[in-house]
């Protein structure tokens, strides 16, 4: 099966990676077109614009940072759109909003092609196992077109209806992991300044009711004060953003997530967007310059 990949961060690289181990036939295409060298190293073809890759392939797969990354790459000049035609689908896997994604649709379907949305939960270490849990919308002849691709990349995949499902779940999905996250932060603030130990608390909560593999994994390297980017922060911050907006639209009050997204906020200003989303602890904690 040949597919094409628009996207090469930490995420899609990993993905696109996952498929070509897996006998795929991959075309890639980055923004930053010196990303696609590793993928060639690996089997990949590259493509010079999104629109060339979209020419190539039956089908093309977009990990993109944000909404207007997404959009960029469909309706900018020798975007997606220029070559979208019956017979192709088109899947985009970026964490995006409905409406965002909505826009995509629209645009494909008047062109004859299919697209499905399919974000995803899991961070860079179930990308690379093909771990991840894919949250599909769409068109439902192209989720199973799509069936053999999502096998490679992840553990499950969910066919949740309409356009817009997907995207909505998988905001709900990062809002709750966001609002964790600050809990957490909290707790080792509170462990530490209350003179407890921060190791004996992560010990605690691993053994009990709350025990959960982010907690597990991101929580020895937090007290370290180690922020290797697994989930950039500002990633998690635009999640954040986008769940509150979809709050909004459905009057549904969040002041949990409200104080969440103010904290990723204050990371951000602090210059720690790029860093893992767990470096909110050093917003948590009051630090006053990046970490
Ligand atoms: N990392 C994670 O743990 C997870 C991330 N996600 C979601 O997946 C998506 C990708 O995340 P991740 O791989 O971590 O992000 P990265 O920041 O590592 O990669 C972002 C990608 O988007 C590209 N991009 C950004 N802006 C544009 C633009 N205007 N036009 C074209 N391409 C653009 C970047 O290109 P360039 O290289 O040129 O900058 C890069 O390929 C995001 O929506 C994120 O929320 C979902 C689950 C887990
Ligand atoms: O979107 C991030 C994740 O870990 O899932």
């Amino acid at each position: 099966m040949e597919v094409g990949f628009l996207g090469l961060g930490i995420m899609g690289k990993a993905m696109a990676l996952n498929l070509l181990r897996h006998g795929f036939k991959v075309t890639v295409w980055n923004r930053t077109l010196s990303k696609c060298e590793e993928l060639v190293e690996h089997g990949a073809s590259i493509g010079e614009t999104p629109a060339a890759v979209v020419k190539k392939c039956k089908y093309t797969i977009a990990m993109l940072s944000d909404p207007s990354a997404a959009l960029s790459v469909v309706f900018s000049k020798d975007g997606v759109l220029e070559q979208i035609c019956e017979g192709k689908g088109y899947i985009d896997m970026s964490t995006v909003d409905a409406d965002t994604s909505s826009k995509i649709y629209e645009a494909i379907e008047k062109k004859g092609g299919y697209f499905l949305e399919a974000p995803v939960s899991g961070s860079k270490k179930p990308a690379e196992d093909g771990q991840l849990v894919i949250l599909a919308a769409g068109e439902k002849a192209l989720y199973e077109a799509a069936i053999p691709a999502f096998d490679v990349m992840g553990k499950k995949s969910f066919f949740l209806g309409k356009v817009g499902n997907g995207a909505k779940m998988k905001l709900v999905v990062n809002m709750i992991m966001g609002s964790m996250m600050n809990a957490f932060s909290e707790g080792l603030v509170l462990a530490d300044r209350s003179g407890l130990s921060q190791q004996t608390l992560l010990d605690v909560l691993d053994l009990g009711g709350i025990a959960n593999p982010m907690f597990r994994q991101k929580g020895p390297a937090m007290i370290q004060n180690s922020y290797a980017p697994a989930f950039p922060l500002k990633h998690q911050q635009k999640d954040m953003r986008l769940a509150l907006a979809l709050g909004d639209e459905n009057a549904v009050s969040m002041p949990v997530a409200a104080a969440a997204n103010e904290a990723f906020k204050k990371a951000r200003s602090l210059e720690l967007g790029d860093l893992d989303f767990s470096a909110v602890y050093e917003a948590v904690k009051g630090s006053k310059s990046p970490a």
